[in-house]
Order: C-alpha cells, then structure tokens, then sequence
C-alpha cells in the first residue's frame, strides 16, 4: 500500500519536522488552525501563575478577601491569580470524579489543549496520562511543559482526532474531556471512549449545554457557538449518547450557579474577550447549563 503523504502532514515543533496526521475532515483541519493560533491573554497569564494551562473556565466562590477593595497597582495580578485558582477547583472537581486510580493506571484526557489537567492529575495520581488534540502547537506546548517538570514519562500529549485514537481497547482506567465534546459528534465520542475504557471504569465530562427545558438552543447559545466554532449539544443528547455507548451516569452535577461568580468576576477584568455576557446571560436565562457528568463504563 502507498501512502499518501500530503503538504500537511509535516508540522514544525520545537524546529524539527514532526508527523502530524491530516486533519479527518475539512471541519476538524479548521479547528486545528484555530487553536494553532490561539493566544488570548486570558488563558496564558492565568496560566503564567503556576504553570498549569488551562483551556476551560472556572467554579467556585470568589474569594474577596484574597482580591481585595483597593483598586492598587497589584489588583490585576490578585484578580488574574484569583481567575486562574478558579479553574483549577473545576479541573480538581472533575479528578474528584475519576474515582480510586492507581500509579500504574493509564489516564485518557480527550481533547487535552495545553496539557494543565493532565500535569494535575498525574501529581494527584503518579499515573500515566495521555492526551489528544488536534493541535500540533499545543501537543508540543503540553510536552514541553511535561519535559520541564520532569514528567514526560507519565504525561503525554499528541496529534489526533479523538474519534479515532491509537490507545488498546480496554486500556484505559479512566477517561474524560474537559470543555471539548462540544466539536465533535456525542455518539462517535461515547464509543471511542467506550472502546478504550475497561469496564467498571470511569468516564467524565465537563461542559455546557443547552437545556432542552428551554426549548432550543438560544441566540445566546449560538453565540457562543460562533464564537468558538463549536456546536454545543443540549443535555438531552449527552445522556442518550452515553446510554447508548454503555456509559451509565453515576452523577450529574448542575454546575450552572458555581461558575457564574466566575464570569461575573471575568467580566471585569481587563482580559475580557467579549464573550462573557453570553455566557452569563444564558446562564441566567435557564438555557445554557454547566455540567459534570460522570459515568461508569459497564
Ligand atoms: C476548549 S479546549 C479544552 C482543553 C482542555 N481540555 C482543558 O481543559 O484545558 C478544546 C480542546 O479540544 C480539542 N479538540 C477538539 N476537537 C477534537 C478532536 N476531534 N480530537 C481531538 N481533540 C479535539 C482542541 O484541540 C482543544 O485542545
Ligand atoms: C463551555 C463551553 C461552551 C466551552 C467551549 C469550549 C471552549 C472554547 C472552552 C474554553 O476555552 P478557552 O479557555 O480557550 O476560552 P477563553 O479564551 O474564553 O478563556
Ligand atoms: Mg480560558
């Protein structure tokens, strides 16, 4: 057999030429370019604080006393410090979830962006992680930064749809994606993940949805949409998808109202990017949802 090997399957990492499969599909090669370009403030100062990067938003109770009243010249970096803790409490709920991992137990995190909540869980752990993305700048961010911890034998990133990875099936303890699900079809996810989960192990998401108690999705939610080119699913399709894929929900938990504080904190720092007030309108409104979903693969 021949193989094809076009213009893009070559990418430069680190100033060497890596393998980096074609995209699988015209959409997918268009959400790869977006996060190779991605470079919002909003994510590499929060990052900037501990090290950890983070592609996914915040919970939890501001704390005031740690920000401060006075409007001094440090109050951006308390305010962005603050930010940046809150999303690591929403990567630390969503290892809450993860159940009792092992040392020798191999982690999936689909859709894994810089890499932030596969640094956290293997300190949590001391297992292996591997994650997929389909952006060949933020592999290479995320091993980069494996490398400087001394971590690059346990926490992996690297190149791939995660519709179709290259992990044996059953090889996984535990598997999830943080704020990625909603680029990609749920019941193709659901049995990839499936696939790859032993059984008895544990599938968790993070995400926003649409609440079909609202009735469709709202202008709202399709601004988020456009904004991220992303196609949000409603809760509805995640349960069914996860139904039909052996994953049986062992919680759901309404997120919603944690991460408001968030936003409304968010939207009034200088790192705004115009997409808070969606976010917090639809919140509001009922239509839009932030949920963790955890589900045992049985
Ligand atoms: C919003 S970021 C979330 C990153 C990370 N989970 C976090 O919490 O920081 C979305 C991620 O999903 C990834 N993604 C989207 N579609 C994908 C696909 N089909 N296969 C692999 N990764 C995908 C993107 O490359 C990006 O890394
Ligand atoms: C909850 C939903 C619908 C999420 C959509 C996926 C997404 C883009 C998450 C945050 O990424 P980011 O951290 O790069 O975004 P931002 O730059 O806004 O912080
Ligand atoms: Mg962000």
């Amino acid at each position: 057999m021949e193989l094809s090997v076009t213009s893009t399957d070559f990418a430069t990492v680190n100033g060497t030429s890596a393998f980096v499969p074609a995209p699988a599909s015209p959409y997918q090669g268009d959400i790869a370019r977006y996060w190779d370009q991605e470079g919002r403030p909003v994510n590499l100062r929060l990052g900037d604080v501990d090290g950890l990067y983070h592609h996914h938003y915040g919970i939890g109770d501001v704390d005031h006393a740690a920000l401060g009243d006075d409007r001094d010249s440090e109050y951006e970096k308390r305010l962005i410090a603050e930010l940046h803790r809150l999303e690591s409490a929403q990567a630390e709920v969503l290892l809450d979830h993860l159940g009792s991992i092992g040392r020798h137990d191999t982690l999936v995190d689909a859709g894994c962006g810089r890499g932030g909540s596969m640094v956290m869980a293997h300190q949590r752990f001391g297992c292996n992680v591997e994650g997929v993305t389909l952006s060949a700048k933020q592999a290479d961010f995320a091993n980069r930064r494996a490398h400087e911890l001394g971590i690059e034998d346990h926490v992996h990133a690297r190149v791939c749809n995660m519709l179709d990875t290259p992990f044996d099936t059953g090889q996984a303890a535990a598997s999830w994606n943080n704020e990625s699900s909603m680029y990609v079809d749920l019941h193709d996810l659901f049995a990839e993940h499936s696939r790859v989960l032993g059984v008895g192990g544990r599938y968790v998401t993070i995400t926003g949805c649409w609440n079909p108690r609202y009735g469709q999705p709202s202008k709202w939610v399709s601004q988020i949409n456009a904004h991220f080119e992303c196609n949000i699913h409603s809760r509805r399709e995640y349960l069914r998808a996860m139904a039909d894929n052996r994953l049986v929900p062992q919680a759901v938990v309404d997120l919603t109202a944690a991460t408001l504080p968030y936003w409304e904190l968010r939207a009034t720092s200088s790192l705004v990017t115009g997409i808070e007030e969606a976010f917090i309108n639809s919140y509001k409104d009922g239509s839009f949802q932030y949920l963790l979903i955890a589900a045992d693969r049985v």
